[in-house]
């Protein structure tokens, strides 16, 4: 059983990923991190930075997650990222995605004992 620490990273890290994503980044990468699988994710956001970095946001700015939940922390400087999200003429399951690199701040939600990052809230 996956951890919700490893889903995490399977689904948000890609640390070594390229400074300017082809347009097929998105394509690639949401099949081969296993999110095409049954349904297509409909947005999933890949973070461009190292592991220690991202876990560093736990102990960063809380805030409110969407979900009301108080667990949620925004990073204090920006993280060069790439949202993926699925294309209305997508028709499962060939999952078709845009590809949209950014340098934004992000805001995670963290839990656990140690305290790391669990789920991807948004970015801003
Ligand atoms: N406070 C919490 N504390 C602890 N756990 C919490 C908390 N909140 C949720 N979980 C858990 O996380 C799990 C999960 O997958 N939540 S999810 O909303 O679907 C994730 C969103 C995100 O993956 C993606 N997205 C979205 C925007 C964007 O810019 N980039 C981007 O990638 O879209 C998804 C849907 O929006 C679920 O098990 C839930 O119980």
């Amino acid at each position: 059983r996956e951890s919700s620490a490893d889903k995490f990273k399977r689904q948000h890290m890609d640390t070594e990923g390229p400074s300017k994503s082809s347009p097929t980044y998105c394509n690639q990468m949401m099949k081969r991190q296993g999110m095409t699988k049954g349904s297509c994710k409909p947005v999933n956001t890949f973070v461009h930075e190292p592991l220690e970095d991202v876990q560093a946001i736990c102990s960063q700015g809380q805030v409110t997650c969407k979900n009301g939940r108080n667990n949620c922390h925004k990073s204090s400087s920006t993280l060069r990222i790439t949202d993926c999200r699925l294309k209305g003429s997508s028709k499962y399951p060939n999952c078709d995605y845009t590809t949209t690199d950014s340098q934004k701040h992000i805001i995670i939600a963290c839990d656990g004992n140690p305290y790391v990052p669990v789920h991807f809230d948004a970015s801003v």
